[in-house]
């Protein structure tokens, strides 16, 4: 399966996704929401929140439970990516999913940032990967 084409892409459409999925985070300690949505390669929507816990340092990104519905309804490659906060702005996503987004979609993925479409090689360069493991 290739993947859609960008210019074709409903990004309005994703975003609509992603703060919807905002709109459902569990963040009552950070009061930071955030959702996330991201195309897949079969031309699913797959979507998170973030989900925090009273033990704070085990809260969940948003991208976690992304990660986590990909796999659960079928897998296959992440071909694009948003974030939203809780205004729904557009966000970057931190570090630790940058890795997350990297194991799914690989270099090519590309992310709507703040400073516009960017591919996750921009976003996380010189990345570990799965790769690495085979080698
Ligand atoms: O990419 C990100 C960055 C932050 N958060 C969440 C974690 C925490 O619950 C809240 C504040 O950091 O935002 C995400 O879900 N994804």
């Amino acid at each position: 399966m290739t993947a859609p084409d960008t210019a074709a892409l409903d990004w309005e459409a994703l975003l609509t996704s992603a703060r919807d999925a905002m709109s459902r985070a569990y963040a009552p300690y950070s009061g930071y929401p955030v959702g996330a949505a991201a195309l897949v390669d079969d031309g699913r929507t797959v979507t998170g929140c973030n989900v925090e816990n009273a033990s704070y340092g085990i809260g969940l990104c948003a991208e976690c439970g992304l990660v986590s519905q990909l796999q659960v309804t079928g897998g296959g490659r992440l071909t694009h990516f948003v974030c939203v906060d809780g205004r729904g702005e557009v966000l970057v996503p931190c570090g630790r999913c940058r890795q997350l987004l990297y194991e799914f979609g690989g270099p090519d993925l590309l992310l709507r940032t703040p400073a516009g479409d960017l591919p996750l090689s921009d976003m996380l360069p010189q990345a570990f990967g799965p790769d690495h493991l085979t080698k």
